[in-house]
């Protein structure tokens, strides 16, 4: 078994197999499947993920792996499987699927650097030889930014240096310098009497150690014996102790206490929905539950109950929550259930303190991980449960290669561990609701509150008769005298806006003009916080104009309600109240999200106004009124699930209110009053929602009746995306079947991003067991200009987003 099949990191077509190399004598012991290894790939040097091993290969004449960059397997056999899944399921490269499961850590970095050619180094002018020194090879930064340039071009081309690519490894351990004894007690009190009295500090330095044998962090040492470095130094250029880097992890909650939990006793809702999943657990059976509960109906605790019998058994837990949700108030509550044995995992961390989370796992340092979509990649090799919270968030597909969602990849391990997952949601999806009916999914249901506590009670304000009656300000009538009347009882309240598709751009009043990003097709959005107009798709931007460019009036100003804005209001109408805004501005820095939810959990104010960001996993017993300023603004967008969504959002916000002694209340701001999505939202009725826009979806053939797949196509030049998506088009309308629909080609909602214009074509199918193969056609006849990237062409197998 001396040769590798290593995947290389390349991602292109004729790259996206796997290439046989020879493991060189010394490696023969290392090198297993699932390590990552340096191997020379055309000229230079790439990483690469062995994915098996073999005694021999088609190909004679092999290439040596350069070496492993690991010494123990990264990925197991499980996942290097799941790779193989992932790449046609997502119909990505080989290298995309191994690599998603990794942290950004271990992704390689290269580096070029400048070689000397050993036996043609007298070759080289005087000049270049000292420039090398006694050395080897010289960065290319060095190269570029030193003045011999030219020469060592020329050198280059005569063939006297060499150009390399080297993979640079990118993980960095943290380490604590730790000071520790190299002699025994007896020995240490020898040399403490053989000192002279004045090394009074040094004598002091042996005494602790006479006492202490552990190794201790330099810091604290030099705390607790009041001494200096020097002093250190000395005794350990004396030999008598040693000072040692030792690892440490990077833990974003150290300085967290957090108390033990215990588990309630459950409801008997609870009890029954937990029934079930622990007998699968116990009987080591794959299933997928769906757990439909309305919010505050105690899900949580049915997970907590559900990873506690897996930890028991000796297997681990994934606990999947959205992005948005992975509040420090949901890590607290894993935490305090569980303590040291939850690793957490989100895009907050930075790239050292994620890739340490990922060592915990691997290490089988943990037993749960708590964390966002990437989770579902922990490398466990015992896993005995799966659990995807709030399972209708859109955030669990990535958006980006490999187009995976999470639930499908959870679903797919599961199956491998004969393990089951819980989708837990009080709005699920319509395709799992489908499903569940169907008795694909098992359907478990909470439909009382913890509290016993009816729902909050919801009121629909129809802003259009606020306008008629004179009211022009953001707050009905009815919301403010409710706002008035919590402040004075001293209760809380949660206000959200709904931002998305709604953000502030800047018009002309005089003449109408929309001021538009010059790359995009999509008006720009306005930033108060330094007065700039700013592209969310292109990142262009621009200071606010003080006239207009088109009619040079001077009536131009911004449009929109922004969170600032909301704020200002509020200070206005009631400047008695203590508000905590919570928006991207206010929690881009790091911790800055926990620390103004904390303020809030302290009754530091009255009022959290902020955007979706807020709409879920509060849990605060104060919370008595919700507040949505615009249900509406989602429901405009050109997309089959805008309806859906705005449903979830409107019943996870109301949500929020009287989940614990007090009773709630919501009122919801809205242009349109009688769309049923707002109007059964208001009564909480998930089932009626479902019914109706089941009809819908039914009669427009969307999911979960048909299923869809949209072809993107992007190009500077119009008439080449047009007919490309034309071609596209007609290809697949010949090739499917008579009662599958291809739509297109159609201009994206957005039109262009970034000179580049876009063009689509939608599938909608029941049955295409070909779909796959043909698409796969498609990118391979664009295969040439896709790779010099002029041409686009991105396919989204049950796309979340529609622009
Ligand atoms: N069996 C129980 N006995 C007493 N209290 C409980 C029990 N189960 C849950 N709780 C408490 O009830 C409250 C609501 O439960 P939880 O947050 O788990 O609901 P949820 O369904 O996950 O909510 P949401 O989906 O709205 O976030 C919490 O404060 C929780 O601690
Ligand atoms: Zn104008
Ligand atoms: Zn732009």
């Amino acid at each position: 078994m001396d040769i590798a099949s290593v995947i290389v990191d390349v991602p292109a077509k004729q790259t996206d197999r796997e290439f046989d190399y020879r493991i060189p004598e010394k490696w023969k012991q290392v090198i297993m499947p699932g390590m990552r290894v340096i191997v020379p790939f055309g000229p230079r040097m790439v990483q690469g993920f062995v994915t098996g091993l073999k005694g021999n290969s088609d190909f004679s004449k092999l290439r040596y792996i350069k070496e492993p960059m690991d010494l123990e397997p990264i990925l197991n056999d499980e996942l290097l499987q799941l790779a193989n899944w992932l790449t046609k399921e997502a119909m990505c490269f080989k290298i995309s699927a191994l690599q998603a499961m990794l942290p950004a850590a271990m992704k390689a970095k290269y580096e070029k650097v400048i070689n000397v050619i050993e036996d043609k180094k007298d070759r080289l002018p005087p000049i270049i030889q000292t420039l090398f020194g006694r050395g080897h090879s010289l960065s290319w930064k060095e190269v570029i930014e030193g003045e011999h340039a030219s020469l060592i071009q020329k050198e280059l081309q005569h063939g006297n240096l060499e150009l390399v690519y080297n993979v640079k490894n990118r993980l960095n351990k943290k380490t604590v310098r730790v000071i520790q004894a190299l002699l025994s007690s007896d020995e240490l009190k020898e040399m403490a009497s053989s000192l002279s009295a004045q090394a009074k500090k040094q004598q002091e330095l042996l005494q602790y150690f006479m006492e202490h044998h552990e190794p201790i962090p330099l810091k604290e040492l030099l705390e607790v014996t009041n001494t200096s470095s020097s002093t250190v130094k000395s005794l350990v250029s004396k030999g008598a102790l040693t000072e040692l880097d030792q690892e440490i992890y990077r833990d974003p909650y150290e300085n967290r206490v957090f108390e033990q939990s215990n588990p309630f006793t459950l409801t008997d809702e609870q009890a029954a929905a937990l029934a079930p999943i622990q007998e699968k657990i116990h009987h080591d059976e794959h299933d997928v539950f769906l757990l439909y509960g309305v919010t505050g109906s105690g899900k949580t605790e049915v997970y907590l109950q559900a990873i506690a019998s897996v930890i028991e058994k000796g297997e681990e837990a994934i606990m999947m929550v959205p992005e948005i949700s992975l509040t420090p108030q949901t890590v607290k509550r894993f935490k305090e259930r569980f303590g040291e044995q939850v690793a957490v995992m989100h895009s907050g961390l930075s790239v050292g303190e994620k890739y340490d989370e990922w060592r915990k796992i691997h290490r089988k340092e943990v037993k749960v991980v708590v964390g966002a979509r990437s989770a579902v990649f922990a490398p466990f090799e015992n896993l005995g449960l799966v659990i995807i919270d709030e399972e209708h968030e859109a955030s669990y597909k990535q958006e980006e290669t490999p187009r995976y969602h999470a639930r499908d990849v959870a679903i797919e391990r599961a199956k491998s561990y004969k393990c089951p997952v819980i989708l837990g949601s009080a709005t699920p999806t319509l395709e799992s609701f489908a499903r569940a009916k169907k008795d694909v999914y098992k359907l478990l249901t909470l439909s009382r509150r913890m509290n016993e506590n009816p729902l909050p009670a919801v009121d629909i304000v129809d802003m259009r008769e606020e306008l008629r009656t004179g009211n022009r300000s953001m707050f009905s009538e009815l919301l403010f005298s409710k706002l008035k009347d919590r402040l004075e009882k001293g209760q809380q309240t949660v206000l959200m806006l709904n931002k998305r598709g709604h953000s502030s751009f800047v018009m002309c009043r005089s003449c109408g003009l929309v001021i538009n990003c010059p790359n995009c097709d999509i008006s720009l959005t306005y930033h108060r916080f330094n007065d700039i107009m700013k592209c969310h798709y292109c990142g262009f931007e621009e200071g606010m104009p003080s006239v207009c460019p088109e009619c040079e009036s001077e009536h131009i100003r911004f449009f929109g309600t922004g969170t600032q804005k909301v704020e200002e209001e509020l200070t206005k109408i009631l400047p008695e109240a203590r508000v905590i805004r919570m928006d991207v501005d206010t929690t881009s820095k790091k911790g800055s999200h926990e620390r103004l939810l904390n303020a809030f959990g302290e009754g530091k104010a009255d009022i959290l106004l902020g955007t979706q960001m807020i709409a879920k996993g509060l849990d605060f017993p104060n919370i008595t009124l919700v507040g949505v300023l615009s249900a509406d603004t989602m429901l405009h967008l050109p997309d089959f699930r805008s309806s859906e969504k705005t449903f979830q959002l409107l019943t996870q916000v109301s949500g929020r209110a009287g989940r614990h002694q007090l009773p709630g209340e919501v009122v919801i701001q809205t242009y349109t009053p009688e769309h049923y999505s707002i109007e059964l939202s208001a009564l909480q009725d998930y089932d009626a929602f479902y019914e109706r826009e089941m009809d819908l979806r039914r009669k427009s053939h969307y999911p979960p009746y048909y299923y869809v797949v949209l072809i993107t196509v992007s190009h500077e030049d119009l008439m080449k995306t047009v007919s490309v998506t034309e071609k596209i088009t007609n290809y697949l309308s010949s090739r499917l079947n008579r009662d599958s629909i291809v739509l297109g080609p159609v201009a994206s909602p957005i039109s262009r991003i970034n000179n580049r214009y876009r063009y689509q074509c939608l599938i909608k199918y029941k049955r295409e067991p070909d779909l796959n193969r043909h698409l796969r056609t498609l990118l391979e006849h664009y295969q040439k200009e896709t790779a010099q990237n002029h041409l686009q062409i991105s396919i989204d197998l049950n796309p979340q987003i529609m622009m």
